[in-house]
Order: C-alpha cells, then sequence, then structure tokens
C-alpha cells in the first residue's frame, strides 16, 4: 500500500447518492447495454492511484480461519486477537465478538437485532441446511439489521423521514443489481424456502419487510458479495511465481465497489484493508474514458478462455464478455456474439 497515490480535492463525492469512504474525482458511474452500470474514468490515472475506499454495509468472518475474526462493530471490522476478544453475554454465536467494550457499546443497536435471531437459528440452520447457507442468511440478516440501526439513529435525531438526510446506503444495497430471473428455478424455490422459514418479519426479526423484498435481496447480495483475501486480487500479468490470494477469512457487501464490473485482463487490484474497506488501486497507467475494472476470480486459478468463462458463468452466472475473452474467442464465436442483438447502444 505503500506507493499509493492519494488525491484529496473532492472527499465528499457521492455515486449516485452512494457516499463510500473516499473516491478518485476521475471515477465515474456510467452504462454499459450488455454488463449494466459500470465504473469509467473521465481522466488520466496512474498507475498505483488509489481510486475507491469503500465502507462494507455488512461483513461477516468465514469460519476458516478462527484465528482472523474480525470485530462486529460495523465502524471497525478488524481482525481481533483472542486475547482481547469480548464475546456477547448471551451467547449468541462464537463468531460475535469485540475487540473492546467501546466496540462492543457502539454496536448495541445493530447488534441487538441479529442477537436473537443468531441465537435460535445458527446451529439449526448449520445443521440442517449449510455452512454456506448460514452465511448467505447471516449476511442478509446482517444488511437489515444495519438498516435498522440506520433507522434508529435517524429517528433519535428527529428526521426519519427528512428528505434532507434520506438514508443513503440502504440506497446503494436497494440499487444494486441482481433478480430471481438470473437464478434457476431451483435455486430460487430453495432461496424462497429459506426466507419462508428463518427471514419473514417477526419479534426475533423485525424488518417489516414482505417475503419477495427479502428473496430478491438474496439475489442482490449473491450477485454482489465480495470475498476478503490476505492478498491482492487481479494482478496480470499473473507473476511468475503465481502468488494466489490465500484463504477466505470474510464475505462483504459493498454498495459502491459492487457497480465494478469484471474483466480478465483488468486495470484495478482489490483488497480490503484492516477496516474491512474494500479499496481499488490501478495496477497499470488508465486512460480517460477505459472502463475499470477488477476480477471477480484468483487469476493464477483460472488461465485459458474455457475455464474462465465456465467459472464465471457457473458461479457469477454471465457470460464473460471482457476484451480479453473477446479477444481471445475463435473467429466462428465471435461472429455468433455480435450476431446477438444488444440491449441499446453506448
Ligand atoms: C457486481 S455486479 C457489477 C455491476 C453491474 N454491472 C450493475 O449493473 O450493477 C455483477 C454483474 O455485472 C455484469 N457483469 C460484470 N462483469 C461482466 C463481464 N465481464 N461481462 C458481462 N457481464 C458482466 C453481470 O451481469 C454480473 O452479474
Amino acid at each position: 500500500m505503500s506507493n499509493l497515490v492519494y488525491i484529496t480535492t473532492e472527499t465528499h463525492r457521492t455515486v449516485d447518492g452512494i457516499q463510500p469512504d473516499w473516491i478518485h474525482p476521475h471515477l465515474i458511474q456510467s452504462t454499459d447495454p450488455t454488463k449494466g452500470r459500470q465504473f469509467r474514468v473521465s481522466g488520466p490515472i496512474p498507475k498505483g492511484a488509489c481510486l475507491l475506499v469503500d465502507r462494507p454495509y455488512a461483513i461477516i468472518p468465514v469460519d476458516e480461519d478462527p484465528g482472523n475474526i474480525i470485530c462486529s462493530n460495523p465502524a471497525c471490522n478488524r481482525p481481533a486477537r483472542n486475547s482481547e476478544r469480548i464475546s456477547c453475554p448471551k451467547a449468541c454465536l462464537s463468531d460475535v465478538i469485540w475487540c473492546s467494550n467501546t466496540c462492543q457499546v457502539a454496536d448495541q443497536v445493530r447488534h441487538g437485532f441479529e442477537c436473537t435471531w443468531l441465537k435460535r437459528y445458527a446451529g439449526p440452520i448449520r445443521a440442517k441446511w449449510s455452512e454456506y447457507d448460514f452465511g448467505m442468511l447471516w449476511v442478509i440478516v446482517r444488511l437489515l439489521a444495519r438498516r435498522h440501526a440506520q433507522l434508529h439513529e435517524l429517528s433519535i435525531v428527529g428526521d426519519y423521514m427528512s428528505t434532507e438526510k434520506p438514508n443513503h446506503d440502504w440506497e446503494g444495497i436497494d440499487s444494486l443489481c441482481g433478480s430471481s430471473d438470473t437464478w434457476s428455478h431451483d435455486k430460487v424455490r430453495s432461496w424462497s424456502t429459506l426466507v419462508k422459514k428463518y427471514l419473514q418479519s417477526s419479534s426475533a426479526l423485525p424488518h417489516g419487510m414482505g417475503v419477495d423484498r427479502v428473496l430478491h435481496l438474496i439475489c442482490q447480495e449473491e450477485a454482489n458479495s465480495f470475498g476478503l483475501y490476505p492478498r491482492e486480487t487481479g494482478h496480470f500479468p499473473v507473476p511468475n511465481p503465481p502468488i494466489d490470494r490465500g484463504e477466505q477469512f470474510a464475505a462483504a457487501v459493498y454498495p459502491t465497489a459492487a457497480i465494478a464490473n469484471h474483466s480478465c485482463f483488468p486495470n484495478i487490484i482489490h483488497k480490503a484493508d484492516e477496516k474491512g474497506r474494500m479499496v481499488f488501486t490501478a495496477s497499470r497507467d488508465i486512460f480517460p474514458g477505459e472502463e475499470c475494472c477488477i476480477s471477480y476470480f484468483d487469476l493464477t486459478k483460472y488461465k485459458d478462455l474455457s475455464s474462465r468463462r465456465d467459472h464465471l458463468r457457473r458461479s457469477f452466472l454471465f457470460v464473460c464478455q471482457c476484451s480479453r475473452c473477446v479477444s481471445e474467442e475463435p473467429v466462428e464465436e465471435q461472429s455468433e456474439w455480435t450476431a446477438l442483438p444488444l440491449m441499446g447502444s453506448l
């Protein structure tokens, strides 16, 4: 991180009302007819420049590495050492810890929302479904818990419905792409069962949303959540010998970072910092008008066109249209793609 170039002239710029911790003045949002929302740059970006620092709206530890459990306070998120961990007094879940009394007190309202749900359902979901399903549902509960805590704060200062202070962060979650049309019927049916069993609005989870909205939230979360790893993702060309990104230690949803599309020839490297904030750094010089892309997967793992596209199709449900994939397509496939009707034009 030592060679990052921070340009600090516009510290409070927003992307369509969403306010990340920091965004480079040249990073803008636009729309691509095939890929949807995207990041572009309006001016030159030197290699090493920091483009974005985005706070997670919700983050959960992933159980692989019990040495690396992150503080539950969303304003902190730092990995806490064993000796400094404070557990929930109601013992809702061993993965819920805070790194100090201050963080625990600051997180009371948000955690209060998830605590009963975790105590009641974490065990049964892990036993009857899977660790993956539990993680996915817990991210949803944390999204709802954060929204609840923000609404609570706004109601304390008396401007809950004020148009001057809308809940910018939740707008970012609301605008994430993803819908039930993207996923298979079986998948959507299984998520619908999970929502009805475990995520309906109740005294244990008073979010006030209908089943369809929560199901839609799952579809959005599944299309937009990030895995957090100890090392950077997106170095290209892959260094020799290759350095992978390590074991995942958390999963998170970032309202602004989620706008970044994937490329197998990315110009951005991404990695979460010590507070769980997603940091985008230019991996080469980027020219005005260029799209800014991250890599959604570890480029050391999938190398040729078919393995990259298969992986993206299976895990992210889209056919990669990045410049590298399109240029590597056999000529007959290229003409098939160009023959497909586009939804619009640039
Ligand atoms: C995390 S979102 C990225 C932002 C998204 N474009 C939007 O409109 O919000 C991931 C989705 O973007 C689209 N996408 C991202 N990278 C792509 C690529 N290389 N080729 C085609 N579609 C892509 C896919 O629809 C994918 O499900």
